[in-house]
């Protein structure tokens, strides 16, 4: 049986990024970009006012605690008047352009406005706010790096530069197949029935991580359903076909046999792992990857987590997610030769450090300690003092 760090290099070594394509920002939310991105233009692009008041021009020294000036001048956000060659101070609000030669900024606040004159009953910083063309961000620094989620503050620094388009990774086109005769959809269940719940949990996976869905498919044990289901997703040029169920050792088990006799290659079938051990990895050449996972519901929240969504971060050209190592409240007892995925709490304990809580009676039927938890956990030691941390959705990894 393979470990699974070699099935995973194993199933990332056949994965290639996705193409990019360009698209407006507005189009581009959550999307990862496809390559770095230096900025257009200086930000701000030109030295502005930081606060309502006056412009006086300092030239590097205090300005003397009641000082006064005339003020020959009116500059508002979006004026386009650069110099006052006669003014010694100007008026100014908060955002317009510094006239030339003015380089210090005094609040409102802190002013007495008499007539034409302005004084400043205290002393007052040379050069103070005034934000300086470039200040936040240089013309040719690198703004955004290759492989950045366009979230909501990529968003706000793009609309800034005026970038009106982005070149970003196509989004991964999917297919799910959840096989089984007992599934049914929500409502009441006929005898030995069961609600699926694997195939909307993916659903709800890919629209999160941000895919094209092809399709959900609900396939019987029986009869050609999987193989044409299968082939709607190839013919649809799927780059991922997920399946649940029907994997393991069982007289229904028929996916394995399924996917070879449709032309899939066999990347590996049966992982050291522990829940999740029957999960099958395949791929059509020119064609899919396809991860058909044990169809238990923890078996598939560990397909999920620690194969299908290393595999969209490659598809996204992402480096492999780095877990965070945690001290286990209580060691983690997995079995010797597995490595094992376990759900838990991450708290701060008295000495301010973050322990983890493994979740009590894990099996892989269970649901509710998947929706009581905050972590994923995983360990390759049977008695783990140390584990491995994990966001308990991929999108929220670093
Ligand atoms: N003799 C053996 N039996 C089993 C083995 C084994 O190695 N030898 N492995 C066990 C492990 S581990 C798992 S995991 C399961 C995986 O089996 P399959 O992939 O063949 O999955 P099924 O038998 O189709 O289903 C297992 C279980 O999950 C429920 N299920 C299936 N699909 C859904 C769905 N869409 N939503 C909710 N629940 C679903 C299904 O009803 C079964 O209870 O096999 C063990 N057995
Ligand atoms: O994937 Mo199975 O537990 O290991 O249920």
């Amino acid at each position: 049986m393979i470990a699974y760090p070699d099935a995973l290099a194993l199933l990332l070594d056949a994965i290639r990024p996705l193409e990019s394509e360009s698209l407006p920002l507005a189009d581009a939310a959550r999307r990862f970009l496809a390559a770095d991105l230096h900025s257009p233009m200086a930000l701000p692009s030109f030295d502005n006012a930081a606060m309502d008041g006056y412009a006086v021009r300092a030239h590097g020294k205090p300005l003397p605690a009641g000082v006064s000036f005339a003020v020959a001048a009116m500059q508002a956000a979006g004026d386009t008047a650069d110099a006052f060659p006669q003014a010694d101070a100007c008026e100014i609000a908060t955002g317009a352009r510094m006239p030339e030669g003015f380089d210090t900024v005094v609040p409102v606040e802190r002013s007495e406005r008499r007539d034409g004159q302005v004084r400043f009953p205290a002393e007052e910083r040379a050069g103070q706010n005034v934000r300086r063309a470039g200040s936040d961000i240089a013309r040719g620094e690198l703004a955004l790096a290759r492989g950045r989620r366009i979230d909501t503050a990529a968003t706000m620094l793009l609309a800034a530069l005026g970038v009106a388009h982005v070149d970003v990774v196509r989004r991964p086109r999917v297919a799910v197949i959840a096989t089984g005769s007992e599934l049914n959809a929500t409502g009441p269940l006929p005898p030995g029935g069961i609600h699926d719940s694997n195939g909307p949990f993916l659903e709800a996976c890919f629209a999160h991580w941000g895919t094209d869905m092809l399709t959900r498919t609900r396939v019987p044990d029986v009869g050609d359903a999987f193989a044409h289901a299968v082939g709607e997703a190839i013919a649809a040029r799927a780059d991922l076909i997920v399946t649940t169920g029907a994997v393991s050792a069982g007289r229904f088990d028929f996916v394995p046999a399924a996917l070879a006799s449709l032309g899939a290659r066999e990347l590996f079938h049966k992982v050291a792992i522990r829940p999740g051990k029957p999960l099958l990895a395949t791929r059509f050449d020119g064609g899919p990857i396809v991860l058909a996972l044990p169809g238990n519901p923890m078996a598939v929240a560990v397909g999920y987590r620690f194969f299908v969504a290393p595999v969209l971060r490659a598809m996204a050209g992402l480096f492999p997610e780095r877990p965070t190592r945690v001290r286990m409240a209580a060691p983690l007892i997995g079995r010797d030769g597995l490595h094992h995925f376990a759900l838990g709490r991450l708290e701060h304990g008295a000495d301010g450090r973050q322990t983890a809580h493994a979740a009590d009676a894990q099996a892989s039927f269970r649901i509710l300690p998947f929706a009581t938890s905050n972590t994923w956990l995983s360990a390759s030691d049977a008695h783990a003092e140390h584990a491995d941390a994990w966001p308990l959705d991929p999108v929220d990894a670093a």
